[in-house]
């Protein structure tokens, strides 16, 4: 059975397409591609089969239906693709960013649960619509193909009340639902599984703060196994410094901008979700691109790391107090797993705690970056969002299935 997972994100789609074999929990990768810098210059289309064969495409991409396009062609290419044709499907699993307290949980889509999507689109004004365009992508070509739904806003379900009630009145919440949501579920609670599995213990045992830093990035403090706070909140605006997204600001700004600058709500929310952040503060949003700025001595991009490094440490500081302690500190995500500057900056500030930097592991990326006798411990992990997405995809087509005998 083919599974093709899509991952869409702010500035990337990234897919797999999985064959699973009834019974087993093997999930065999087929074919996985990604398309880059979606909207920005020097797009790319990358795809790569099992056996190695490789599909690149440069150009324009300039928005995520494009993508998906591509995505699609070059999974039917009559040489290296991976598809005789779209109907070799068994189903299709998608990432969704925000499923508002509709969704505690994976789904199969159907019209409702598209709808609530929808509903959901003005508070992930930069995910759920592209989200949207891979569903409505895919039922155009096979509107019979089940899809399924994975949300990274399910597994911080599990947050107290504490962590997720704003200091608001309470009709806030009650009417409208205005709470603390949290994003990149999918990655915080894989990456902390895998973590506990490198570490040797139980996750239920472990304090872990993850931290998924990619175009858009999160800190998860997760205690008894489960998230308990996270920085992103009401939407993927909050936390730490992004590519393009402000994080926390003193909640009265936008209200000032509109007085005076006589700005209007989508130009204020464009600001703070499109033109802010390391592409606000140095006028690049790739840390690939800021790095090279700053080796030739660009301040404003030296200003924009120490920014987004600052925003990070002031979380994880915060989470360890939060838990009375931290046994280890993930890094995962674009940022995360390939900048081995921007880890070594961020954990030079928890020596306090007793963690030591093991300088030659964290250089070459190795899976615990962290010194033997570190009483902290720092680890890599690759996410692997898609990987999830498929499980959930699979578990929930077998039993509909499963239901139908
Ligand atoms: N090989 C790399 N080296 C350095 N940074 C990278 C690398 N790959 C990705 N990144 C960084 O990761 C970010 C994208 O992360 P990613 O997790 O793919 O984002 P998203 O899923 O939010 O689109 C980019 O902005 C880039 O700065
Ligand atoms: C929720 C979110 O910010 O996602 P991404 O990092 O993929 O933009
Ligand atoms: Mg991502």
């Amino acid at each position: 059975m083919k599974i093709l997972v899509i991952n869409s994100g702010s500035s990337s789609i990234k897919y797999q397409l999985f064959e699973v074999t009834d019974g087993n929990d093997e999930y065999e990768v087929l074919a996985r591609g990604q398309a880059d810098r979606i909207g920005i210059t020097g797009s790319t289309l990358e795809q790569k089969r099992s056996d190695g064969a490789k599909l690149h495409r440069y150009g324009e991409i300039k928005d995520h239906k494009q993508a998906i396009n591509g995505i699609l062609e070059m999974l039917q290419d009559s040489e290296k693709g991976v598809l005789q044709s779209l109907d070799d499907l068994w189903g299709v699993g998608h990432r969704v960013v925000h499923g508002g307290e509709d969704f505690t949980r994976s789904v199969r889509i159907n019209k409702a649960v598209v709808k609530a999507i929808r509903k959901n689109a003005d508070l992930a004004p930069l995910h759920n619509p592209p989200n949207l365009m891979g569903i409505q992508a895919v039922y155009e070509i096979l509107p019979d193909i089940p899809q399924v739904a994975v949300f990274d806003t399910a597994i911080h379900q599990t947050m107290p009340r504490k962590a997720y009630m704003y200091g608001l009145p309470r009709e806030q919440y009650k009417n409208y639902r205005i709470r603390r949501y949290g994003f990149h579920g999918t990655s915080h609670g894989y990456v902390a599984g895998q973590a506990a599995e490198a570490l040797g213990r139980p996750l239920r045992d472990l304090k872990i703060i993850t931290c998924h830093l990619g175009n858009g990035g999160s800190i998860t403090a997760f205690e008894d196994g489960k998230s308990i706070d996270t920085s992103m909140g009401f939407t993927p605006l909050a936390g730490i410094v992004m590519g393009t997204r402000s994080g926390d600001l003193d909640p009265y700004i936008p209200l000032h901008m509109m007085e005076n600058e006589g700005l209007s709500v989508s130009q204020v929310s464009a600001i703070m979700n499109k033109q802010g952040g390391l592409l606000g503060i140095c006028g690049r949003r790739d840390m690939r691109d800021i790095r090279s700025a700053v080796v030739e001595g660009d301040r404003e991009a030296a200003e924009a790391v120490e920014m987004y490094v600052y925003s990070i440490q002031k979380y994880i500081g915060a989470y360890a107090a939060a838990m009375n302690g931290v046994d280890a500190i993930v890094f995962t995500a674009g940022v995360g797993e390939n900048e081995h500057h921007i880890r070594a900056s961020v954990l030079e500030n928890f020596g306090f705690l007793g963690l030591k930097v093991d300088v030659e592991a964290n250089r070459n990326h190795e899976t615990v970056i962290t010194t033997e006798d570190s009483a902290v411990a720092g680890l890599v992990i690759h996410t692997d969002e898609e990987l999830v997405i498929a499980r959930d995809t699979y578990r929930l087509i077998s039993e509909v299935e499963s239901e139908k005998v």
